[in-house]
């Protein structure tokens, strides 16, 4: 993996090309000399194998879309992301929670840790065990480099002033925010669409002048409850085409037992890659553990 931290800053500079291969040769040399795919991917891993090696994980400059209808999971996947960064990786992760206190989200974060189920925890009706289990992870929780915040609200100008102190002074790598349409706008309009838009476009820069990967959540429509399968499209994004213009990846999250408990694939959650500037589109499948508040790699054949 390529260490994102020490990476410079995009700057206004022009590049002379031979200076950019000179840089992309280097890394291909540690490709050479680490062989495994996993472990030379250009970005940081998501932890989830398989969207890792199409994507070759989260690059700096880039702007993620998380999207889906309501419960599917999007908070979960966010916070598997950056669980796998921050506790997994040591890598210095800063997350915007604007729909939950920083106490739900420290729950959420013990219970996928622990596999401990996040409604015992959040009841307070955790057993003997879950306690053991929750204990045996607290040393790598509390030392984990990952920032939280949970704004009540959080204008564009604020997220742009906070992460560019936590990128210069705390090394953060990696930008999570869960709620694209919950950031105020630097301007305000009477067109909510406008208004998403200037706010994603805004993400877009502040990926590509922090030179941090940015990741972020959005609602999708009503859309695909009209449809027969229910599938999720990039056409459901809600309020604004401008994220599909401005997103260099865009994830649509579905599960089937989401509709239909008794469904063959009960347990299932698709990860569909709906655009991806820099290689195919595709659908990735994992497991969704609900109780735990995680996401997980199908297991492997
Ligand atoms: N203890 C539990 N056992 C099983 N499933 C659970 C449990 N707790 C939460 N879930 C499931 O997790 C899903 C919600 O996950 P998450 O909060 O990540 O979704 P979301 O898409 O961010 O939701 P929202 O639309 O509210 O923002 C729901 O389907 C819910 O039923």
């Amino acid at each position: 993996m390529t260490d994102t931290t020490t990476d410079e800053a995009a700057s206004d500079k022009p590049s002379v090309i031979g200076d950019l291969l000179a840089d992309l040769l280097d890394d291909a040399v540690g490709i050479v000399e680490n062989p495994t795919a996993y472990t030379s991917l250009r970005g940081l891993p998501t932890g989830f194998r398989d969207l890792d090696l199409v994507t070759g994980g989260l690059t700096p400059g880039s702007l993620t879309v998380i999207a889906s209808r309501p419960q599917m999971g999007r908070t979960t996947l966010l916070t598997d992301i950056c669980r796998n960064t921050a506790i997994k990786n040591n890598v210095p992760t800063a997350v915007y929670s604007l729909e939950e206190s920083g106490e739900l989200f420290l729950m959420r974060v013990l219970a996928a840790e622990a596999r401990v189920a996040r409604h015992h925890i959040i009841c307070g009706s955790m057993t003997e065990e879950d306690w053991t289990r929750v204990a045996r992870r607290v040393p790598d929780v509390s030392a984990a480099p990952l920032h939280v915040k949970t704004p009540g609200r959080l204008t564009m100008a604020t997220l742009e002033a906070e992460a560019r102190e936590l990128v210069e002074e705390h090394g953060v790598a990696l930008l999570a925010v869960d709620g694209i349409q919950d950031i105020r706008p630097a301007r305000r309009s009477d067109l909510r669409e406008r208004e998403v838009g200037d706010v994603v476009r805004d993400l877009k820069t502040l990926a590509r002048e922090l030179d941090v990967p940015v990741v972020a959540t959005s609602h999708l429509n009503r859309n695909p409850e009209q449809r027969y399968n229910r599938l999720p499209k990039l056409d459901d994004l809600r309020e604004s085409g401008a994220i599909t213009f401005a997103a260099d990846t865009i994830l649509l999250l579905h599960r089937e037992d989401a509709y239909e408990k008794d469904t063959p694939r009960a347990g299932e959650a698709d990860f569909y890659i709906a655009k991806h500037r820099q290689g195919p589109t595709c659908v990735i499948t994992t497991a969704f553990q609900g109780h735990y508040g995680r996401f997980v790699d199908m297991a492997q054949p």
